[in-house]
């Protein structure tokens, strides 16, 4: 019988997942609640040339206690966790899972902007508590601000950037700005944007949707001086990851009125601290970083994972993270 590669799997799969990597691998499961403790996962590593994760560093450290291990697989788009100077040095492919996520995400970034803008969530406190009583609100204390026909600033026009374009544009008439590493000619065709700078983007933008991955240049990419540059009435909107923020810089533009609220997904610390001033804010919406959790969604990421190190481990087809293709050149 042909050689299966030992797989450890850091956290909870769908069966049929689990199957389809039974077929190929020899897995074991980590059956404990949350996710693997970093002493056990450093512990136990040595045996394995596969691993599956959804967080914590992969990096020289673990890299060190693994001599057999050949490939990771996330389950997610983003990629920060892997120390890709580590992996390479180490030859290690690292995949993620790109594309069938970016509907899914573009969704959550649309019900950010309209929940913080039309205070979903801060009215329906409102109602639930009984406060929905004739005469006792001036009823224009509830007023929220339009999406529709507005200005969108996008910072990282990757794919999830553009399922938002599309749904802003041919769904809201929105107006498109954006502002990337590298200019989208196509993008700006398909859907009328303007590449601008980022302060000019800030200036312009009612909301602004920060979509750029975190990598060591992105970290705390939008800080103190940018929110000084935006429209009192602007939202901020952020569904990449917390760290590109200066989270501290946003608790004091929303403090001071600088911007109107926020619609978040992520936070620096994740999860997020019960004493965080942004969860007593009423002018922000605050989310558990689920913006690619739905069942479907989740299914499929989890799947390509499983094909991922499968693929990466066999030679095969899998979405090696841009920066260790060299490792399979
Ligand atoms: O945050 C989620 C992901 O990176 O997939």
């Amino acid at each position: 019988m042909a050689h299966k590669p030992k797989v450890m799997i850091t956290r909870k799969l769908p069966d049929s997942v689990l199957d389809y990597l039974n077929e190929h691998c020899d897995c074991t499961v980590w059956e404990g609640q949350g996710s693997i403790p970093r002493e056990e996962l450093l512990s136990v590593i040595k045996d394995y040339e596969g691993l599956i994760v959804s967080a914590g560093p992969v990096n020289a450290e673990l890299i060190a206690h693994a001599p057999r291990l050949k490939a990771v697989s996330t389950v997610s788009v983003g990629y920060n966790h892997f120390h890709t100077q580590d992996m390479l040095a180490g030859g290690i492919i690292g995949t993620h899972t790109p594309y069938v996520l970016d509907d899914t995400v573009a969704d959550l970034v649309m019900a950010l902007m309209l929940s913080s803008s039309r205070r979903v969530a801060e009215l329906d406190r409102l109602v639930k508590q009984g406060k929905w009583q004739r005469g006792a609100i001036k009823e224009d204390q509830w007023f929220g601000l339009d999406v529709h026909h507005t200005t969108l600033g996008i910072i990282g026009m990757g794919r999830i950037g553009e399922a938002i374009a599309k749904r802003a544009v041919h769904g809201f008439d929105m107006e498109l700005l954006y502002y990337n590493r590298s200019r989208k000619p196509e993008t700006e065709e398909k859907f009328g944007a303007s590449y601008c700078a980022l302060e000019d983007l800030l200036r312009r933008s009612d909301f602004v949707v920060l979509m750029t991955p975190l990598t060591p240049e992105t970290v705390h990419y939008i800080r103190k001086e940018h929110f000084e540059l935006m429209k009192p009435s602007a939202f901020f909107i952020n569904a990449s990851r917390g760290q590109t923020v200066d989270e501290q810089a946003l608790i004091e533009a929303l403090q001071s009125g600088q911007i109107r609220g926020a619609g978040l997904d992520v936070f620096d610390t994740e999860p997020v601290s019960p004493d965080n001033p942004l969860l007593k804010m009423d002018n922000v919406v605050t989310l558990p970083h689920i913006g690619s959790a739905t069942s479907r969604t989740r299914y499929d990421m989890a799947m390509l994972a499983a094909q991922n190190l499968v693929g990466a481990l066999t030679g095969g087809k899998a979405y090696v993270v841009p920066e260790l293709q060299a490792l399979v050149k």
